[in-house]
């Protein structure tokens, strides 16, 4: 129980230390600009990529999204407090990461506004769920590390001690309420306090919806309720589990994205893959698991095929089954597919 004690605070203490919240000229400078419109960041677009957006306007993408869903007039969140508390979010992701970086959470809770905007999935959300949803997909993988959770357990890092499975997604679910709970960030604070547990309670699930081995274990029953197309509105318990379900299809949206977009992105997943590798072999003296391993870099194309069979198609069919609106994302996967297998076949 102590040691439990003493790590929690030494990765609390480790966290404060970043200074959360953003500098008074980054908010002045975000507050009182005109915020360009969802057209302008394409951020209707499934094909959509960060790539060629400044911090600036990534923070600003994130405030259109939250003025298109309605969401500070439904909450009456003041513009100063929600543009502190998305440059304190981007301020928790490590540029020193690759890919779990802000970029990626920002291309996260774009394909969720995307997703959320369609005409099927608009009418059947209360602005609650979308609210949770929302802060979830931008705040699902705060502070991470570049390593997955075996490497966190292997390493017994402070955060293994903490949380038994899962422990990064409960780090990032802690992060996120530290932000939400952060003088000047405070975006839930006009919501009733029934409403606030509702909405922290579905933002934790969300964020822990992201782990793969949760998303596996739970797919079956989502996908049996998605092909007999039964009503998956009414029950809370669908309601749910559909909510996981559109995390996992944000999280892993790259796949779907123009091939230039899904090729650099898979780089960059790699880059980081192989440095946990690398330092499994040299810090920790471990044979790493073979896809973080770049001696298997040649089998690459392999992998991301069988990472679209196993993983990515299943949940991008059923979910195009439930909203035909998110087809394009299933298109998207399948092209990749084909690109992935001719370089295979060494085509
Ligand atoms: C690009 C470098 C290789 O990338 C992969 C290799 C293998 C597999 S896997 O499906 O076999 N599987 C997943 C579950 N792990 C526990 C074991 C391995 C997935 C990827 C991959 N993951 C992501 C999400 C981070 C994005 C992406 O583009 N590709
Ligand atoms: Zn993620």
């Amino acid at each position: 129980r102590a040691d439990k004690t003493r790590a929690k605070l030494a990765v609390t203490k480790e966290v404060l230390s970043y200074q959360i919240s953003a500098s008074q000229e980054e908010l002045d400078a975000l507050e009182e600009v005109v915020i360009p419109s969802a057209d302008v960041f394409c951020l209707l677009d499934f094909g959509f990529s960060d790539f060629d957006m400044s911090q600036t306007a990534m923070t600003q993408a994130v405030v259109r999204m939250f003025l298109d869903l309605n969401l500070p007039q439904e909450f009456s969140i003041d513009h100063k407090t929600l543009c502190q508390w998305v440059l304190s979010v981007q301020k928790c992701y490590r540029s020193n990461v690759v890919y779990h970086n802000w970029s990626h959470a920002l291309r996260t809770a774009q394909c969720m506004f995307a997703m959320l905007q369609t005409k099927e999935l608009k009418s059947n959300f209360s602005s609650l769920e979308v609210l949770a949803l929302m802060i979830a997909s931008l705040c699902h993988d705060l502070d991470h590390r570049g390593v997955n959770n075996s490497y966190i357990e292997r390493s017994n890092q402070p955060l293994a001690q903490l949380y038994g499975h899962s422990s990064l997604e409960h780090h990032h679910y802690d992060m996120c309420l530290l932000i939400l709970n952060n003088p000047g960030s405070q975006i839930l604070s006009s919501l009733s306090l029934n409403e606030y547990k509702a909405c922290v309670l579905m933002i934790e699930k969300h964020i822990l919806a992201t782990d793969l081995a949760v998303y596996i274990e739970k797919r079956t029953k989502f996908f049996k309720l998605a092909q007999s197309n039964s009503c998956l509105w009414t029950d809370d318990g669908h309601r749910e589990l559909l909510r996981s379900m559109l995390m996992t299809a944000s999280d892993i949206s790259a796949i779907t994205k123009p091939w230039p977009v899904q090729k650099r992105i898979a780089e960059l997943v790699a880059t980081e893959f192989y440095a946990q590798g690398d330092r499994e072999k040299y810090e920790l003296n471990i044979q790493p698991m073979h896809v973080m391993d770049r001696e298997n870099s040649s089998r690459l194309p392999h992998m991301q095929v069988d990472y679209i069979d196993g993983i990515c198609s299943p949940l991008f069919e059923a979910l195009a089954n439930i909203c035909e609106s998110c087809s394009p994302l299933k298109e998207g996967c399948r092209r990749n597919r084909k690109h992935w297998q001719q370089l295979a076949d060494g085509k």
